[in-house]
């Protein structure tokens, strides 16, 4: 039966009750209905003496179809409201005179898991996940998750879960009391029935979660600890105020018992899931998802193939990066280099890369010691032997690559795969001149790799199979990747060069460098370009600068201001130089040499201080540099580089830090509409130059008004 749950009464009188929605056992208002249906008729049996639940083919519940949320509903009473989360799950099960166990394997989250807290007990495999991840939705749990979890873990850790939408494993879980016994896959159901029956029995404890007290601290202490959660969502993302929301409904129930914070956590639901924030968040869900799949590669049921062994070819600032990103994802790494002395300075860039993460508290002193025994270092192909992918990393002549690659042909086996990181080359051109093209693409890592979790893979000739083993290999190092077909320079860096070159055009021709960053920080956008200018490096940028402006003569602003800026030994948080200082801890403060800087650019320009451009609010500022980027966005989607429009919504949150809350870049673009965006571009590229001239994309969407990219497209299922 599918989006039902069955019922199955033993000889011992535990009634197993089964969600079955598969894949994932998702929830929806059918199948609600349907487990009330099973609880009732089965608390009335007289052969029933207890109760566990359970979901089927090893999965409890992925929790509710988020397609769900985000639509405009309309408003409903207090008695619809509280019907599933008060009627049914309080009333009715929570309070069931049998009692009721969770049986728990695979993934328990949302509304999954708030089934499982009304439960009388659970019973959890080690490796399960349990989680309320609604607030990464903009929503918040809405089936009694604010309230019976900090009752079973205490406040600070129900925080921790439902503030970061922490996900816990069973045997995580059972460390926080929030499940009650560990057992293994074959014996759960076996051992959850036993549980039950001990509870009927009076062995073990009959605990109603809701109305549990001994986790929670005294009001005065607990609003405390509330008002500092307060400080640091607020810290974290002033502009989301769903966290905030979330967090006065837990404060309700503490303040005012757990039942009227039910019914404010059902108030609450209803009006966040209607909320543009909930729409953008749940097309994120779904465009990540869709990002995966590729036309002609991902639906043709190849599967990767194990990467074991990576070897990178250069020990430069890029390769080195690479190489300690690996590690960390315990691959095997080989280190290339063409002296010893590269070779040494190389492999010291790993190790205080390491050491760096053991600073920040990211990895222990041993997973240092673990990942720096995995490299090795070397001057010739000797090791090369059973390697399965090679990173080159650091050539840019077509010549050298073209020569490296023929020997990488004869020195590695015949499945490996050659990538290449490189900005510059065409791996086409290559290709044509090699035998193994099919067996090449390109690779491209963001930086700082933290932040932003990108991996841009560029198929040329590149056979399917080697991109599945790439999108394989990308995701065991937990990055997003996007494939992209081949074009100059790499898809997503266009978008990013053109931000900051926006920011650069405006910063030379008035407006202050900090006031940018500051204009942008309030938009929303996790790194701020000259941040993000200072954190990447200068060298980096005025090379992909360079290739952006030969490409693309047409369109491209030549920046002046970071070449002065380098000629002055400004590198970037490299050197502790750049458009701000950095003290000893890395803290970056605003610099008041910047002045000198831009007038020295605008004199080299010979442009003259704009009083426009001075008295531009910060939303205008965020318009003339996220609107060019945008516009670049559109550009790639004419040229048919991207698969998808809702993939470089990704990559603009996944790649430039873009707000995830505002759905992308192209998604926010089709909030503003795009006459709008045509006009303002229009009309900036008459004032300051071809830089700002809107493409023929948007001209001609915005002449018949159509939309700028997909929604993902989904089923609706209701609430
Ligand atoms: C009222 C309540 O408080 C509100 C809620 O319950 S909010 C919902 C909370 N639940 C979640 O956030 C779970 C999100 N899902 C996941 O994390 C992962 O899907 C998972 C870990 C459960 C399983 O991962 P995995 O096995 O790799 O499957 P995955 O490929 O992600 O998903 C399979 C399909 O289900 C879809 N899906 C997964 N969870 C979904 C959800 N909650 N709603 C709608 N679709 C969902 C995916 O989009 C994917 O669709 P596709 O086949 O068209 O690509």
């Amino acid at each position: 039966m599918k989006g039902r749950t069955a019922v199955d009464v033993g000889a011992d009188g535990v009634a197993i009750i089964t969600i079955n929605n598969p894949p994932l056992n998702l929830l929806s208002v059918d199948v609600l209905l349907s487990l009330k249906e099973s609880i009732e008729g089965t608390i009335i049996r007289d052969d029933v003496r207890a109760i566990v639940i359970t979901g089927s083919k090893g999965k409890f519940s992925g929790g509710f179809d988020v397609t769900a949320f985000g639509g405009s509903q309309g408003k409903r009473t207090r008695k619809e409201l509280g019907f599933l989360s008060i009627e049914f799950l309080t009333d009715i099960f929570e309070a069931a005179r049998k009692p009721l166990v969770a049986a728990i394997d695979g993934p328990a989250f949302g509304g999954g898991l708030e089934i499982a807290l009304a439960c009388h007990a659970r019973i959890s495999t080690s490796s399960a996940q349990l989680g309320l991840p609604e607030l990464q939705y903009g929503i918040l749990p809405g089936l009694g998750g604010t309230q019976r979890l900090p009752r079973l873990v205490g406040l600070p850790k129900a925080l921790e879960m439902i503030l970061m939408s922490k996900r816990v494993s069973g045997e995580e879980a059972r460390i926080l009391s929030l499940v009650d016994v560990i057992a293994p896959s074959d014996k759960l159901l076996l051992k959850a029935r036993q549980w039950a029956l001990d509870i009927l029995q009076c062995r073990r404890p009959w605990v109603i979660s809701l109305y549990k007290t001994d986790k929670l601290a005294p009001l005065g202490q607990a609003r405390e600890i509330l008002k500092l959660a307060r400080l640091q969502v607020q810290k974290q993302n002033p502009n989301l105020m769903h966290p905030l929301v979330c967090i006065d409904v837990i404060e309700h129930g503490i303040a005012s018992g757990p039942r009227n914070g039910l019914w404010k956590e059902a108030e609450a639901l209803q009006e966040l899931r209607q909320s543009s924030t909930c729409r953008s968040l749940i097309h994120m869900f779904f465009a990540q998802t869709q990002i995966l799949k590729i036309p002609g590669i991902t639906d043709i049921n190849l599967l990767p193939r194990k990467i074991n062994k990576v070897a990178i070819l250069g020990g430069g600032l890029m390769a080195s990066e690479i190489a300690t990103m690996l590690v960390l994802s315990n691959y095997q790494v080989i280190l290339k280099e063409k002296d010893k002395k590269c070779l040494l300075d190389g492999i010291s860039r790993v190790k205080e890369n390491l050491q760096n993460h053991v600073k920040k508290e990211k990895a222990t002193q041993e997973k240092l010691e673990k990942s720096f025994n995995l490299i090795l270092g070397v001057l010739n192909y000797d090791n090369f032997k059973d390697v399965d992918l090679v990173i080159e990393a650091e050539s840019e002549s077509l010549s050298l690559t073209e020569m490296i690659f023929s020997e990488l042909e004869i020195c590695c086996p015949p499945n490996c795969i050659f990538a290449s990181n490189s900005s510059t080359l065409s791996l086409k051109l290559l290709g044509e001149r090699i035998k193994c093209e099919n067996r090449m693409a390109k690779i491209h890592f963001f930086c700082p790799s933290p932040i932003l979790p990108l991996m841009e893979i560029v198929c040329t000739h590149s056979s399917p199979q080697v991109i599945i083993d790439l999108i394989a290999f990308g995701r065991k190092m937990r990055k997003t990747p996007i494939v992209v077909r081949d074009c100059n320079g790499y898809a997503v860096t266009r978008m990013i060069i053109t931000y900051l070159h926006a920011a650069i055009l405006l910063a030379e021709r008035s407006v202050d460098v900090y006031q940018i960053d500051r204009a942008i920080t309030s938009f929303g956008m996790s790194l701020c370009p000259f941040r993000m200018i200072d954190l990447v490096g200068f060298q980096v940028v005025i090379m992909l600068s360079k290739i952006f402006v030969e490409n693309f003569p047409d369109r491209s602003y030549k920046p002046n201001l970071i070449q002065i800026m380098q000629q002055d030994n400004r590198e970037g948080e490299s050197n502790s130089k750049g458009f701000y200082i950095y003290d000893e801890n890395n803290k970056p403060s605003m610099d008041p040499e910047m002045m000198k800087y831009t007038e020295k650019a605008r004199t080299i320009s010979d442009v003259t201080i704009n009083s426009k451009l001075t008295t531009l609010s910060d939303r205008e500022i965020a318009e003339m540099i996220l609107f060019p980027a945008l516009n670049e966005a559109f550009r790639i989607i004419s040229e048919g580089i991207a698969f998808r429009t809702s993939d470089l919504d990704v990559a603009s949150v996944k790649g430039m830090g873009f707000p995830a809350y505002r759905g992308g870049i192209i998604s926010w673009s089709n909030s503003l509409g795009s006459t709008y965006i045509y006009s303002r571009l229009d009309k900036w590229s008459k004032d300051y130059g071809e830089f700002f001239k809107p493409c023929a994309y948007l001209l001609e969407r915005a002449s018949d008004g159509t939309s700028l990219g997909n929604q993902v497209e989904r089923t609706k299922s209701q609430l």
